[in-house]
């Protein structure tokens, strides 16, 4: 079942969900799955169509590798400014701080991004670290990353079952095989200082785009900042969880689906004042993958196809190459006769 966050007192449609946000009762759209629920696969279905966001509940992840990652990652992000830079530039994997991709996107944001294999993270991955604080961070990323991994791959099946499409694995081999391309992000936004706190009401942590991956799994701690961008282009605030997960349809997730599921819009406002800590799984297919809708889907609905055939790597290319809120699939796009 699809409930609603923050349950308002008459049940809001989905349609007058979309509209513009005018008072908080709206910002409890974001649907929940219960993934102990016998409706959860229909559920995430739902999800991803209508919004290509949603939260899972009940996931049976071990809350112990979530308490200490974080608390790794805190320790790390506490150092000083020159420690953390010897684990710099992220390009792309590596400690990065306020710089977000190559293309002048800034962010008050600081991060660690990690390239992830079939194997757990080398040591050379840590190797900025002195011991015994590298090996203690690596062993906390490398329990958290196996556990997502594999809810990552649990949800990816529930969407081919919930949509009726065969194999089951059909999304979850693209993100679980030895040359998948995956990725582990984790964010640090800083609180700001006081003199910049008078200066400006919200500032941008990290700015509106959509991933470009399959799935992106992400857990924060109890800060506000994190937004979905609705159908009307309206922003939503998504209230925190810090026991929940929240999952992103990412843009090839949106082609492989024929623009059935969407592809969400998100972004972090940060109001300065809440330090948040985010970690986030991004799931992608290896880089010679074929990517365009599912044949199975196409003859099933008569549907033209959307989109035009192309690699991973030729799309991932492209993404490194455009601004954080640049219209990614455009350029992938068939167009109408
Ligand atoms: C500006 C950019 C940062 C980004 C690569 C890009 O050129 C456009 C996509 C961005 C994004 C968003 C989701 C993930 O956080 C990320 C790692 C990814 O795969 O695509 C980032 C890239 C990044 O920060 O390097
Ligand atoms: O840090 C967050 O909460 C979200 C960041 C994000 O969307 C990303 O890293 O792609
Ligand atoms: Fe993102």
């Amino acid at each position: 079942m699809v409930v609603l966050t923050n349950p308002p007192t008459e049940q809001l449609s989905l349609v007058d969900a979309y509209k513009p946000i005018a008072n908080a009762r709206v910002a409890g759209i974001v649907p929940v799955v219960d993934l102990s629920s016998p409706n959860s696969a229909a559920d995430i279905v739902r999800a991803c169509e209508e919004l290509g966001f949603f939260k899972v509940t009940n996931h049976g992840f071990p809350s112990d590798l979530t308490a200490r990652l974080e608390t790794e990652a805190l320790r790390f992000f506490s150092a000083g400014e020159d420690e953390k830079e010897k684990g710099g530039p992220a390009l792309p994997f590596g400690y990065g701080n306020k710089r977000i991709g190559y293309n002048g996107d800034m962010g008050w944001v600081e991060y660690l991004l990690f390239e992830i294999t079939s194997q757990p993270l080398p040591p050379a991955s840590l190797d900025f670290l002195d011991e015994p604080s590298a090996t203690r961070f690596r062993v906390a990323l490398n329990e958290y990353i196996t556990a997502v991994k594999r809810l990552a791959c649990e949800l990816l099946e529930l969407m081919a079952e919930g949509m009726g499409i065969q194999p089951r694995d059909c999304f979850s081999k693209m993100v679980m095989q030895e040359e998948s391309d995956r990725m582990f992000r984790l964010n640090h936004y800083p609180p700001r200082p006081q003199q910049q706190l008078n200066s400006s009401l919200s500032l941008t942590g990290f700015g509106e785009h959509t991933d470009p991956q399959i799935i992106s799994v992400l857990r924060s701690n109890n800060s506000s900042g994190f937004q979905i961008a609705v159908r009307d282009g309206s922003w939503v605030p998504v209230p925190p969880d810090q026991d929940s997960f929240f999952i992103n349809v990412g843009d090839i997730l949106q082609v492989m689906t024929n623009g059935r599921f969407r592809s969400v819009r998100h972004r972090v406002e940060s109001n300065g004042c809440e330090p948040r800590l985010s970690m986030i799984y991004f799931g992608g297919p290896p880089p010679s993958q074929v990517v365009g809708p599912l044949p199975q889907l196409l003859l099933r609905s008569g549907d033209r196809s959307r989109y035009k055939e192309f690699t991973w790597a030729d799309y991932k290319k492209a993404a490194y190459n455009s601004k954080l809120a640049d219209n990614r699939l455009s350029p992938f796009e068939n167009t109408v006769a």
